[in-house]
């Protein structure tokens, strides 16, 4: 990043104003605006089609936006020009692990594109990933289709962290883990997120992913997002956030986290 001004260490690590998505007639954003603090974890939540990954990929530089200003860690984000690539892992939903290379060689794919590494520190680089992650090294050399679905999610981690990124997006990390591997793989996303200076931006469907991980919790809705702590967005009088706030599930994790369970960044 060459264009950096100076004074960007407190401005947010992600600034999105007037936001607007459209596709034909319908508008998925409207003049949306966020900021994602740095080193917090943000939660999005919304309904099925709220916007939250078009959001996401907005911020990528993956989607087109029909207008609005994103600057990640200072620097204006262009469609197709992705900005700071090597300050940001991203954890894809379904991993997208290239399934005909090995586990190692897929983690060390970012490093041989981004660095000019000898091979042999690619390679320690890669398996020091793996084991942040808390894999063993034995499955270095296997190929993604003799994993389980949590120890892709981890390969997947280890691959968006190989560059040593400010910032991770994180896409449904915990769907199609079972609570056990779900509540180890929260956990892991909090170790790494206070041991590596992370910003993260997550989006999940998981309330107790939600009320375990994240510091502040963005609510995507009427093409709009709605910010603030836990407390702040359940307290919420918006109909549609009570109702996504209030079905037994959430009241669950709710009710889990006041017990103590919270994450405190
Ligand atoms: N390329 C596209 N062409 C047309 N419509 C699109 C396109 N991409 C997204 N959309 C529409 O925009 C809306 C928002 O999509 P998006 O994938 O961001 O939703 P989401 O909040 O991530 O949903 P989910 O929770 O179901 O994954 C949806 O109605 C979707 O059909």
């Amino acid at each position: 990043m060459n264009d950096t001004p100076t004074d960007t260490r407190r401005e947010p690590a992600i600034r999105v104003r007037g936001l607007v998505n459209r596709f034909g007639r319908q508008v998925v954003h409207d003049e949306l605006r966020l900021d994602v603090e740095r080193d917090e974890i943000l939660g999005v939540v919304g309904g099925s089609g709220s916007g939250k990954s078009v959001l996401m990929r907005s911020i990528l530089g993956l989607h087109r936006p029909n207008a609005g200003e994103i600057t990640v860690l200072g620097q204006r984000i262009r469609y197709q020009e992705p900005g700071p690539h090597t300050q940001w892992g991203v954890l894809f939903q379904n991993g997208a692990l290239l399934s005909n290379l090995t586990v190692q060689q897929n983690v060390e794919l970012p490093i041989a594109l981004h660095s000019d590494m000898p091979v042999e520190t690619r390679h320690e680089l890669a398996s020091l990933k793996l084991l942040m992650v808390g894999l063993s090294l034995s499955v270095a050399d296997k190929y993604p289709s003799e994993l389980s679905g949590g120890m892709k999610k981890r390969v997947s981690l280890a691959r968006a962290l190989a560059m040593d990124p400010k910032i991770l997006f994180l896409d449904e990390p915990t769907a199609g883990l079972d609570p056990i591997a779900a509540t180890e793989f929260d956990e892991l996303i909090t170790y790494l997120h206070d041991n590596l200076d992370l910003t993260i931006m997550m989006i999940t469907h998981d309330v107790d992913s939600l009320f375990n991980t994240c510091n502040r919790i963005a609510v995507l809705v009427d093409g709009k997002v709605l910010v603030g702590t836990a407390d702040e967005i359940v307290a919420s009088r918006h109909r549609w956030v009570r109702s996504y706030f209030g079905v037994p599930r959430a009241r669950r994790a709710w009710a889990a986290m006041d017990k103590g369970d919270r994450h405190d960044g």
